[in-house]
């Protein structure tokens, strides 16, 4: 049977009348590399700040290696790259690379860290000056110098270019191909499609879909088709519905035949425009929101 690494149970984490996360329950395999997706304020980095142990849960119980994530037994094992990173300006990146593997019993060489994250230009350069990207990929790089077991990425390449995500990508593969688990959030269903094999939905600090990466490219298939119109009769395929004053998006997977029953219902509807749908009417057709059965295969 496969090692759990990180289980949580029933985990609810409260902010004053705020529910972040509720009622969550997640095991966390070895081996495996599990994208948490949802939108801003779902509870994902609530949820990742829990297993890390930097934050407690309000009710239900989080375990990491076995132990309370605060243990040092389990903070060992473990790596992360928090959504923003603080580093000493003054300090060379080569030298918070030391500081932060001193920490560890087994870190990885310098070099070969700075090797696998493509760094070896910046091993001399104050971290006060290096570039947004640059940064952001030294944060990525240091959660993997204690060579951890499980590694948590919190969004871990927002805002950076193409190129560099790429690499990245290349880094945590070659990490989760040599035996490595991580869980990984992001906002962009390409990031969790090239690198997650399971995906957890979570909304409204609830999972709302816990499935392997081919489920969710049906997911993805989705399309929008956004019409102005005052009133919109109730049509078959239709998964999700966002309206904002007289601007109407219907969420479906299939376009061509919503467009030939809205004309056909004679509704009268004007500026129709079909785009792809975004992970966000993904999220909307898992939800209450959903005025239909959420997607199936
Ligand atoms: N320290 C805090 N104090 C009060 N409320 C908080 C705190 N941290 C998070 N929250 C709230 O908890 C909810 C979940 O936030 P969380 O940051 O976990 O979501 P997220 O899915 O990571 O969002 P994002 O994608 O925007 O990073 C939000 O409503 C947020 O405002």
């Amino acid at each position: 049977m496969t090692e759990v690494l990180a289980r949580a149970s029933g985990v609810t984490r409260r902010y004053g009348d705020v529910v972040a996360v509720d009622d969550l329950s997640v095991e966390i395999p070895a081996g495996q590399l599990l994208g948490l997706l949802g939108p801003n304020g779902a509870g994902k980095s609530t949820l990742i700040n829990m297993f890390v142990g930097l934050r407690k849960p309000t009710s239900g119980t989080v375990e990491l290696f076995g132990h309370d994530p605060r243990d040092v037994r389990a903070r060992r094992r473990m790596g992360m790259t928090p959504q923003e990173t603080g580093m000493p300006e003054t300090l060379q990146a080569g030298e918070v690379i030391e500081f932060v593997a001193a920490h560890y019993p087994n870190p990885i060489s310098r070099k070969e860290l700075l090797a696998q994250f493509h760094l070896e230009d910046v091993e001399r350069r104050q971290t006060g000056g290096l570039s947004g990207g640059e940064k952001r990929r030294l944060a990525i790089a240091l959660a993997f110098v204690g060579r951890p077991d499980l590694v948590f990425l919190d969004e871990p390449t927002t805002g950076l270019d193409v190129e560099v995500r790429r690499a990245l990508w290349d880094g945590v593969k070659a990490y989760n191909a040599a035996g490595g688990t991580a869980v990984i959030t992001s906002h962009y269903l390409e990031e969790i499609e090239e690198l997650a094999q399971r995906v957890i939905i979570i909304d409204n600090g609830r999972a709302v879909a816990d499935d392997s990466v081919d489920a969710l490219r049906r997911i993805s298939g989705l399309r929008k088709v956004t019409i102005r119109a005052l009133e919109v009769p109730a049509l078959p395929g239709v998964v999700g519905v966002e309206q904002t004053g007289d601007v109407v998006s219907l969420i479906t997977a299939d376009s061509d035949q919503l467009v030939r029953d809205l004309v056909a219902s004679g509704a009268p509807f004007a500026d129709l425009e079909v785009s792809s749908g975004s992970l966000e009417d993904a999220f909307l057709a898992y939800t209450t929101k959903a005025p239909t059965a959420a997607p199936t295969a």
